[in-house]
C-alpha cells in the first residue's frame, strides 16, 4: 500500500486487501510473511554486511599508499616485501575486524533481550512477541504507555490518544478513532489528519485500542523519514575527547612522515625504500586499534553487567555512566518498594467508608489509561461486584491535571467519579459528602479539616488519593475536562507505599563514590519527606513543581547545589530540572518508569530504565535494570569506570611508549646511514605490539582508580606524553649508542639488536603504566602477562629462527641478550620512578568530592 491509501479506504477493505481478518493471522502464514516483508525494523539495512564492513577497513589511506608502496617495490623485484606487508595489513586487519564483531554481537544479543514487546492475536490467542517480528496483517492491542510498534489502522479505539510529536513536531495529544464501518472516506496523506490510524514511533498517551498492521519495516512512514529523524545522538564527552585525541595524533604523524622523506631526500637514501620507512612509521604511530579496544572494552564491560541483570543498549551509555556524577531518580519502585497497598478507604472525617471505596474501585476498574500501582493496589484490595454499571466515556489521566475521571451508569444512575492528587481534587469541589448520605457546601472551615486530614495522613507516610464524584443528566454522553467542576468530594483512598531498605545502602555507596542523588518526584512534598526520613537521608532543600513555575532558570541554577528533593513535578519540570543540572556541567544519569520521565530519560547523559517500565521510557533509556534496585546501578557505574579507564590505559601506552619509539626511529634516521629499521620490521614490531594490547580490555583496575567518577582528561594523557616521551626517547638513544660502539653493529645487527630492544620495552611497559600503585603490588590478569611477554618472546627469539632471515634479521650474540636484559629492567625502573613522580607532583589524583560540586551537597547518610 502507499502512504495515501492506507487511511482513506474502508476497513473491511483494507481487511481485504491485507488477507487478514480481525482475529489475527495463523503462524504459518506469519511465517510466510516474514520471509516476504522482512524484519519490522526501520533502517533494518543500515548496518552494512559484514563483508564491506571488513572491506571499508582497507580504505585507510595509510594502509593503502603502503600497499601500494610495497607493490612498487615488488615491481622493481623485491617480491618478498611485498607479500610481507600484504600479510601483515591482512592480519592486523582480520584480528581487528573480529575481535569486534565479536563485541558487536554480544551486544546485539544483549539489546534483543529488552527489545520492545507487542500484545499481538495470532492463531487465536492473544499473546506477546517481539515488536520486531511483526507482519502486515497481525492485530496488535495498544495500551497506555506503548509505542505504536509499526503503521496500524484502528479496528477499536477508546478514549485513545496519541502523542505524534515524533512525526509531526505537534506536542499535543491527538485523539484516534476507529472509524464507523465504510464511513471515512476522505483521503488522509497527512499523519496528523489520519484520525483511523496509528504510525510507529508514535506513542499511546492514554486509552486503548486494538489495531490491523498495514506496514511495518521501512514501508513505514517512520521508516520513510528514518534518515533525516535518526540522527545518530551526540557524541560523549568521552567519544570526543578520543576523537580529540586522534587528531592530536594525526598531526604528530603527518608532521612525522614529511620529516623522515625530507631528512631521507637530503642524504639521497633511495627513494622508495624511504617512502615504505616514512608510512611503516606513519602506521606504527597511528592508534588503528583505538576503535576495537574502545568497542571490545565497552562490550566487556556490558558482558559483565549483563550478569547482573543490568543491559547495557547503547555502547556510548557505558562511559557516560562511568562519568555521571549525579543520578536524578523518581521515588516509586526506586526508594519504595515496587507493591503499593491500599490500607484505609476514609470519608471526610476520617471513618471508613464503603461509598469511598466503591467510588474509587468504580474509577479504577473502568479507567483505561495509564495501569498505576495506586490502580492495582485499589482492585487488589477486595474484589466488588459491578453488575448493572456500564462505563460510558472517561477523562484520561495525565501528569499535568494529576486525576482521572470515569463517567458510568447504573441503569438511570449516571456518574461522574473523579481520582487523583488531593490538592487538585479539592480544588475542582465545591461539596462534600457529609458522611450520612448528606451533601454540604465546601465552606472554609470544612476544607480546612479536609486538607488537615490529608496533612496528618502524608506526615504518616500514607500516600492519599482523593475520591469525589458528580451526579449528571442521563443526556451526557460523554465527559470533558470541564465536567471535572462542582464535585462532591468523597473521600480518601489511604496507601501504604513502604520504603525499600536496600534503597539506603545503594544511596550511601553512590553518595561515597561521587555520584550525588537527586529526587525527582510527581507525588507532594510530605509522603516524600517521610520516605527519606525513614531511609536516613538528609533532605538538604525542596522545591515543588510551583515553586519550579515561577522561577527563572538564573534562580533555579542557584538553587541546584543546594536541593536535592524536587516534589509535584510535571513531566515537562522532570526534563528542566535535568537540563538544568546538565547546563551546570554535571554529567547526569535519569532512572524512572513511567511515561511521564520518558522525556527526562531521553535528555539524560545515561537515561535508566527498568525492564518493565512503559515503552516509551524503556526506548529512550540507555540502560534497561532487570531488577528495579539501585544497588545494581552502583555496580554499573563501576563498570562503567573501569571501561574509561582501560581505554585511558591503551592510550598512554601509544602516546607514551610507542610514540617515544617511533620518534627515536625517526631521530635515528638523521645520523645513522642507513635505516634504523627496515620497513617491513616496523611493521612487524607494530603487529606483535597492537597483538599484546589486545589484552587491555580484559585489565583489572584498581579501587583508587575507581572510587570517583572517570571523566575524559586529555590535558592528563598530554602531561603523560610530554613527560614519558622524552624518557623512552633518551633510553633509545642510549641503545643506539651502545649497539654501535659496543657491538659494533652494521646494517643487518643494528635493526635486529634495535627491534627486539624497542619491541621489549614497547609491550612491557604495560605493567607499570597500567596502574598508579607501585607495579609490583597490582597482579596484571594472566591474559595480559601471557599475551605480553608472549609478544616480547616472539620479537627476540624470530631472529634466530629460519623465518629472521626473511625479515632481515641475523643472529646476535649471546652478549647481546644479556644487554638487552639489563637495559629493559633499568628502562622499567626508570619509567616506574618518573610515573610516581608524576603522578604525586603533576597529576595527582583529585581527592574525595574536589572534581565534584562542595561536599556537602546531595544526601549524607542521617
Ligand atoms: N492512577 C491514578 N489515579 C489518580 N491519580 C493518580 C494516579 N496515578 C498517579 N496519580 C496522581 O498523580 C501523582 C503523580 O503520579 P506519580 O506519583 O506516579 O508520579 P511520579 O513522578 O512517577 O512519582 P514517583 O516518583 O512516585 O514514581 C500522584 O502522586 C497521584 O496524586
Ligand atoms: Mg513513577
Amino acid at each position: 500500500m502507499t502512504p495515501d491509501d492506507l487511511g482513506s479506504p474502508p476497513l473491511s477493505a483494507v481487511l481485504r486487501t491485507l488477507d487478514a481478518t480481525t482475529a489475527g493471522l495463523d503462524g504459518a502464514e506469519v511465517e510466510r510473511r516474514r520471509r516476504r516483508y522482512g524484519p519490522n525494523r526501520p533502517l533494518a539495512h543500515g548496518r552494512r554486511p559484514p563483508w564491506v564492513q571488513f572491506l571499508s577497513r582497507f580504505l585507510n589511506p595509510l594502509v593503502l599508499i603502503l600497499l601500494f608502496a610495497s607493490g612498487l617495490s615488488a615491481a622493481t623485484g623485491n617480491v618478498a616485501s611485498f607479500v610481507i606487508v600484504l600479510a601483515m595489513v591482512l592480519l592486523s586487519v582480520t584480528l581487528d575486524f573480529v575481535q569486534e564483531m565479536r563485541a558487536e554481537t554480544a551486544v546485539d544479543a544483549l539489546r534483543r533481550s529488552v527489545a520492545l514487546r507487542v500484545r499481538v492475536r495470532r492463531d487465536g490467542i492473544e499473546r506477546s512477541e517481539p515488536a520486531e517480528q511483526l507482519v502486515p496483517g497481525d492485530v496488535v492491542r495498544l495500551a497506555a504507555g506503548d509505542l505504536v510498534p509499526a503503521d496500524c489502522r484502528l479496528i477499536e479505539a477508546r478514549d485513545l490518544f496519541v502523542n505524534q510529536a515524533m512525526l509531526t513536531g505537534e506536542p499535543y495529544p491527538v485523539e484516534k478513532h476507529a472509524d464507523a464501518p465504510d464511513a471515512l472516506s476522505a483521503p488522509h496523506p497527512d499523519p496528523a489528519e489520519a484520525l483511523d490510524t496509528v504510525f510507529m514511533g508514535t506513542s499511546v498517551i492514554s486509552g486503548s485500542g486494538l489495531a490491523l498492521v498495514c506496514r511495518t519495516g521501512d514501508a513505514t512512514a517512520f521508516g520513510q523519514l528514518s534518515g533525516t529523524l535518526q540522527a545518530p545522538p551526540p557524541p560523549t564527552a568521552f567519544e570526543l575527547g578520543i576523537r580529540r585525541f586522534g587528531f592530536l595524533i594525526l598531526r604528530l604523524t603527518v608532521v612525522l612522515v614529511l620529516f623522515v622523506l625530507a631528512v631521507n631526500t637530503l642524504f639521497h637514501r633511495p627513494w622508495l625504500e624511504s617512502l615504505m620507512f616514512a608510512l611503516a612509521l606513519a602506521v606504527g604511530l597511528t592508534p588503528e586499534l583505538l576503535p576495537m579496544i574502545v568497542t571490545v572494552t565497552l562490550a566487556r564491560g556490558a558482558m559483565r553487567l549483563a550478569k547482573r541483570r543490568v543491559i547495557v543498549k547503547r555502547l556510548a551509555a557505558m562511559h557516560n555512566i562511568g562519568a555521571m556524577d549525579l543520578l536524578c531518580t523518581d521515588k516509586t519502585g526506586t526508594l519504595t518498594e515496587a507493591t503499593i497497598r491500599m490500607v484505609r478507604h476514609l470519608d471526610g472525617r476520617g471513618a471508613e467508608s464503603e461509598r469511598v471505596f466503591r467510588l474509587a474501585y468504580l474509577n479504577s476498574r473502568f479507567e483505561s489509561g495509564i495501569r498505576s500501582p495506586l490502580d492495582e493496589a485499589i482492585l487488589a484490595f477486595r474484589a466488588v461486584d459491578l453488575t448493572g454499571w456500564e462505563k460510558i466515556d472517561e477523562v484520561p489521566f495525565d501528569f499535568e491535571r494529576r486525576r482521572v475521571s470515569v463517567l458510568v451508569a447504573n441503569g438511570a444512575e449516571r456518574l461522574l467519579v473523579v481520582k487523583g492528587a488531593p490538592e487538585d481534587v479539592l480544588r475542582q469541589s465545591t461539596h462534600y459528602e457529609t458522611g450520612d448520605g448528606a451533601v454540604a457546601p465546601l465552606d472554609p472551615a470544612a476544607r480546612a479539616g479536609l486538607d488537615r486530614l490529608f496533612q496528618t495522613l502524608g506526615e504518616d507516610g500514607f500516600r492519599v488519593l482523593a475520591i469525589a464524584s458528580k451526579t449528571v443528566g442521563a443526556d451526557h454522553v460523554s465527559a470533558a475536562l470541564a465536567d471535572e467542576s462542582d464535585l462532591a468530594f468523597a473521600g480518601y483512598a489511604v496507601f501504604l507505599d513502604p520504603p525499600k531498605p536496600s534503597a539506603m545502602a545503594a544511596i550511601h555507596a553512590l553518595t561515597k563514590a561521587g555520584v550525588n542523588i537527586r529526587i525527582l518526584t510527581g507525588d507532594n512534598e510530605r509522603v516524600t519527606r517521610h520516605v527519606c526520613a525513614e531511609l536516613g537521608l538528609t533532605v538538604t532543600g525542596l522545591l515543588t513543581g510551583d515553586d519550579l513555575r515561577g522561577m527563572s532558570e538564573e534562580a533555579l541554577r542557584a538553587r541546584l547545589a543546594k536541593v536535592n528533593v524536587f516534589c509535584r513535578v510535571t513531566p515537562a519540570q522532570k526534563e528542566r530540572v535535568l537540563l538544568a543540572h546538565k547546563r551546570a556541567g554535571r554529567v547526569v544519569g535519569f532512572l524512572g518508569d513511567g511515561i511521564n520521565d520518558a522525556s527526562a530519560i531521553h535528555a539524560a547523559d545515561i537515561g535508566i530504565s527498568v525492564d518493565s517500565a512503559a515503552d516509551v521510557a524503556k526506548e529512550a533509556a540507555g540502560v534497561i535494570l532487570l531488577d528495579q534496585d539501585l544497588s545494581v546501578v552502583q555496580e554499573a557505574v563501576m563498570e562503567g569506570r573501569r571501561t574509561v579507564q582501560n581505554v585511558t590505559k591503551y592510550i598512554l601506552m601509544g602516546s607514551s611508549s610507542n610514540f617515544g619509539n617511533m620518534f627515536s626511529m625517526a631521530g635515528a634516521s638523521l645520523f645513522l646511514p642507513f635505516l634504523p629499521m627496515l620497513p617491513i620490521q616496523v611493521l612487524l614490531n607494530n603487529l606483535l605490539y597492537d597483538a599484546s594490547e589486545a589484552s587491555i580490555p580484559f585489565d583489572t583496575v584498581e579501587a583508587e582508580a575507581l572510587a570517583r567518577p572517570a571523566q575524559w582528561d586529555l590535558r592528563l594523557i598530554q602531561r603523560f606524553m610530554l613527560v614519558l616521551g622524552p624518557v623512552s626517547s633518551l633510553f633509545d638513544f642510549l641503545t643506539f649508542y651502545v649497539l654501535i660502539h659496543v657491538f659494533g653493529a652494521g646494517e643487518a645487527l643494528f635493526q635486529t639488536g634495535w627491534f627486539v630492544e624497542s619491541l621489549a620495552t614497547q609491550v612491557l611497559v604495560i605493567f607499570v603504566i597500567r596502574t598508579r600503585r607501585s607495579s609490583l603490588r597490582d597482579r596484571p590478569p594472566p591474559v595480559l602477562i601471557g599475551l605480553t611477554l608472549g609478544a616480547a618472546t616472539v620479537g627476540a627469539l624470530l631472529p634466530l629462527t629460519p623465518l629472521g632471515a626473511f625479515f632481515g634479521f641475523v643472529v646476535p650474540p649471546v652478549s647481546f641478550y644479556l644487554f638487552l636484559a639489563a637495559a629493559v629492567a633499568t628502562y622499567l625502573l626508570l619509567v616506574e620512578t618518573v610515573k610516581r613522580l608524576f603522578f604525586r607532583c603533576i597529576a595527582p589524583r583529585p581527592g574525595p568530592g574536589r572534581r565534584n560540586a562542595p561536599a556537602g551537597t546531595g544526601f549524607h547518610a542521617g
